[in-house]
């Protein structure tokens, strides 16, 4: 038996430089996408870590096995969720979808924006996706794109990325 989910995130890009106290200067701040930090001119705003590609990841999963989203399992009102590591939901989430007797085969990303740019951090990634769903790299595919300036991602307003994945029977 083979099921599909698919998943979409967003986050705002926020400057973090401005906040009342803050002595970070802009050069400092970073983003965190799939487990990667990377350097960044603004960081992502977010109750957890904001890691807005193992986001989408993990709903793609849930939904697979139509196990509900991520803010059901990490509600953004508990404080423990706060500055919550992005890697560890997703761990939890394979682990619910393993409960269910079902481990992955590929999943296939899209990330939208247009900086920073990800080309040289693909392979960094992929690869920490690939050890925390337990499976080869070549099973995981990042893609990046710009949306030539237009909308949210287009004006450097936020990023949006979108998973699809396959899993099956173990
Ligand atoms: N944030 C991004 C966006 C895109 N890339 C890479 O640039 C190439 C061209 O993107 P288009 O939107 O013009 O198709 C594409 O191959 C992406 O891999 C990137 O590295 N980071
Ligand atoms: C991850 C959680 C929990 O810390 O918070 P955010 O980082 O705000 O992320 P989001 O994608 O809005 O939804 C899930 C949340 O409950």
């Amino acid at each position: 038996m083979i099921r599909i989910g698919q998943g979409i995130d967003v986050h705002a890009f926020y400057d973090k430089s401005s906040e009342s106290g803050n002595q970070d200067s802009a050069a400092q701040q970073f983003v965190t996408l799939a487990g990667v930090q990377i350097e960044h001119s603004h960081s992502l705003l977010a109750h957890s870590d904001g890691d807005v590609v193992l986001h989408a990841l993990a709903d793609a999963l849930l939904g697979a096995l139509a196990l509900g989203d991520i803010g059901q399992h990490f509600p953004d009102t508990d404080d423990a969720n706060e500055g919550l590591d992005s890697r560890v939901l997703l761990r939890h989430v394979y682990d619910l979808v393993q409960q269910k007797g079902y481990k992955l085969i590929n999943a296939d990303i899209t990330v939208a924006c247009e900086r920073p740019k990800l080309a040289k951090h693909n392979l960094a990634m992929r690869t920490n996706i690939a050890q925390d769903l337990a499976t080869d790299v070549e099973n995981i595919s990042v893609k990046a794109t710009t949306t030539e300036k237009l909308g949210f991602t287009g004006r450097q307003e936020g990023v949006l990325c979108s998973a699809v994945v396959l899993v099956s029977k173990q």
